[in-house]
């Protein structure tokens, strides 16, 4: 719930002051890196790095994958500021500290925010991988009261019924896709899909995972849509790139026991099964292999915005 304790803005952006130079203290754009993808940092030129414990309200990550600095810089000529390193409910955070960051961003002027995950695919259609472009979301977890706008409004500027049907800016979509153009990726690269927000610290069961595909959603992953709730709240443009790093629904389905044992039983040679599972070595792996790729098209959807490309500000 926010505001169960006053927010400290005032604290956080203070510090920030005396940390930052002047020239980098007004973000263009903002980035959260997903597990595996903070070195979205190495794109930043005269990079400066807070760590998180110097900065008043924020947390500590302590997810392998996600480093706890905000790093200020430059992609190109354009201002940016990125979160090295995400908050998760799983982790014990409370709702109001993993969007903290994202309301911070908003009170230095920042007006578009690029969040990356790592997430499963629950689409059998899609390849480890493949950067998905987030249209949609589904948060069970929001729709059964797990969610970062309950509670008193910050202040009676907020709109207390926000519409988020119109989440994912579709400009900014429209500039991951330009930017693909533009780096000649092959059309497979990227996909368009539904993100569906769990809680975690679980990964799904297969049964799960074949309720969330049947509810229409395309990838599924522990963050993120907080971060949206909060980013849009704060009248923000959100673009969303989940990076594909296992499969959560296996297209060859269930493999009956019963049959394999019957089968056996009659004297036919069965192939062994094995089930798999993911894990979040797994998933880091990916996100190093990928980084580059998510790192190209970020710097690239960053340069169009800075040329005001897109419709974005
Ligand atoms: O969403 P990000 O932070 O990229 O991380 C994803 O990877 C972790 C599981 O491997 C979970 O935290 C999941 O949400
Ligand atoms: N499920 C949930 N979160 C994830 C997964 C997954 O399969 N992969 C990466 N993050």
């Amino acid at each position: 719930m926010h505001p169960d304790a006053p927010l400290p803005f005032a604290e956080t952006l203070s510090v920030l002051q005396t940390l930052v130079p002047p020239k980098l203290l007004s973000p263009r754009v903002g980035i959260i890196c997903g597990s595996g993808l903070s070195g979205l940092g190495g794109s930043l030129k005269e990079v400066v790095l807070i760590s998180y414990d110097r900065l008043p309200g924020f947390v500590q990550s302590t997810v392998p994958g996600h480093k706890s600095f905000l790093a200020f810089g430059l992609i190109g000529s354009v201002p940016v500021v990125a979160m090295l390193g995400r908050f998760h409910p799983y982790e014990g955070h409370k709702l109001s500290s993993v969007v903290y960051p994202v309301r911070v961003m908003a009170k230095m002027g920042v007006k578009n925010i690029i969040i990356t995950n790592a997430a499963g695919a629950l689409n059998p259609n899609l390849a480890v991988g493949t950067i998905v472009v987030v249209h949609d979301h589904i948060a069970l977890p929001n729709l059964t009261g797990m969610n970062p706008l309950l509670g008193p409004q910050i202040d009676s500027s907020y709109s207390r019924f926000l519409p988020i049907s119109d989440a994912y800016s579709r400009s900014l979509r429209r500039l991951v896709f330009q930017a693909a153009h533009q780096l000649s990726l092959d059309r497979e690269a990227l996909a368009e899909g539904t993100y569906a927000w769990v809680s975690g610290p679980t990964y799904e069961t297969a049964a799960e995972g074949r309720f969330l595909r049947a509810a229409g959603a395309d990838v599924v992953g522990m963050s993120t849509v907080p971060e949206v709730l909060a980013a849009r709240e704060e009248g923000m443009n959100v673009m969303v790139l989940s990076l594909v790093t296992n499969m959560v629904v296996i297209p060859e389905g269930y493999k009956s026991v019963r049959e394999e044992v019957e089968a056996e039983l009659a004297g036919k040679v069965t192939e062994a099964v094995v089930d798999e599972v993911v894990s979040h070595e797994e998933v880091l792996t990916l996100g190093r292999e990928k980084g580059d790729l998510m790192k190209a098209l970020v710097e690239k959807v960053v340069e169009f915005i800075g040329n005001g490309n897109g419709g974005a500000v």
